[in-house]
């Protein structure tokens, strides 16, 4: 086998300010990056950079994450294959993004149109993704003003972080909002599992009085039944932790998502989230792409995932403005609610050869 050297470089990166979440506050994400550099076996340079951002419960915890990743390094020093199945899913999303970014580098095309072609297989990728802006917990004030500051930026699709507070103040929260902005900026909240079957269902009609879109996680991962018995009350219902770490996915799914939220950060990968997308349309379910707040690799490689999904619904990808600092300069900027492909090979071109 040609030489490939795999490194390994860690980022500790500060949020602007803490994103309030009913599953705690989020205020600097850890994510190591994997950095593939070496030749192919007919000479060829390759190159290609993958990202970990562990963050339970989505993915495991950073030091398992961190332990894994070292573990592949030296399998790969040794030239032996690396076992992805045993990898935590963090990790396998790194190295299967350094592999996949790589391989799409070689073949000189980008990282959408290498996934498209192996797991989708109808059509060109998308040039353009829409995204929705993500509003964190805070006063009905703090809120609103994120609302207008949001639209004010050219979205027209907000998702609102509730659950972090009692269902009436949050209630008061998505009012104010909806009396502020209109009727026709689109609106989602995610309530990271945080209520009980009968707050559930007080919310989701009060959601369905003020035209939300739908609803993310109203109730507990585990809690199917209670997903199952939300549908068909005005506000679609849309998995995020049910679907995203390691609990069984609630089956049949159509019963209980009109929505699932793929994290590739917590599916183990590009390829992975991309079989999945294609498997939740066969099935009547709309897929729509979001991060666990990851660095620009990462987050660039959702982009690709989500412009092999014909006519995808705005994707949780305006996260990098919440950062400080980032791992290399953004090669997918939000603009007008959107967020244009790279066109460049693999991830973005040259955009992370510094890495
Ligand atoms: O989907 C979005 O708008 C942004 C991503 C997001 O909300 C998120 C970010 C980190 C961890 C969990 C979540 C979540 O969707 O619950
Ligand atoms: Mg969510």
């Amino acid at each position: 086998m040609a030489a490939i050297d795999a490194r390994i470089r860690e980022f500790s990166l500060p949020l602007r300010s803490p994103l309030g979440t009913a599953n705690g506050e989020i205020s600097t994400r850890r994510v190591a990056l994997v950095v593939l550099e070496g030749e192919t076996p007919d000479g060829a340079p390759l190159r290609g950079v993958g990202e970990a951002a562990p963050l339970p419960p989505w993915t495991e915890d950073y030091g398992t994450c961190r332990d894994a990743l070292f573990d592949a390094r030296d399998a790969l020093r040794r030239g032996e294959d690396v076992a992805l199945d045993d990898l935590p899913a963090a990790a396998r999303h790194a190295v299967t993004l350094a592999n996949a970014d790589a391989e799409a580098r070689r073949e000189e095309v980008p990282l959408s149109a290498w996934l498209a072609e192996r797991s989708i297989g109808d059509g060109e990728p998308a040039e353009t993704v829409p995204v929705n802006a993500t509003v964190g917990d805070g006063s009905v004030d703090e809120t609103v003003a994120a609302a207008e500051s949001a639209i004010a930026d050219g979205f027209d699709c907000l998702k609102l972080k509730i659950g972090a507070r009692d269902l009436d103040g949050d209630l008061d929260r998505l009012r104010a909002v909806r009396a502020a902005i209109g009727d026709d900026v689109a609106l989602r909240a995610d309530a990271n599992g945080a209520w009980d079957r009968d707050d559930a269902e007080r919310a989701v009609d009060a959601l369905a009085d003020l035209g939300f879109e739908y609803v993310e996680q109203p109730v507990p991962a585990g809690d199917h039944a209670g997903l199952a018995a939300l549908r068909g009350r005005g506000v679609d219902v849309a998995l995020d932790e049910s679907v995203n770490g390691s609990g069984a996915w609630p089956e049949p799914i159509r019963d209980h998502a009109d929505v699932v939220v793929l994290k590739p950060m917590a599916q183990g990968g590009p390829g992975a989230a991309v079989g999945l997308a294609r498997h939740l349309r066969s099935r009547g379910v709309d897929p729509v792409v979001t991060t666990t707040i990851d660095a620009a690799v990462a987050r660039t490689a959702a982009v690709h995932v989500a412009a092999t999904i014909p006519d995808v619904a705005a994707c949780g990808l305006a996260t990098g403005d919440l950062l400080v600092e980032d791992v290399a300069a953004d090669p997918v900027p939000v603009v007008d609610g959107y967020v244009d492909v790279p066109d460049g090979p693999g991830l973005a071109g040259a955009a992370f050869d510094e890495l």
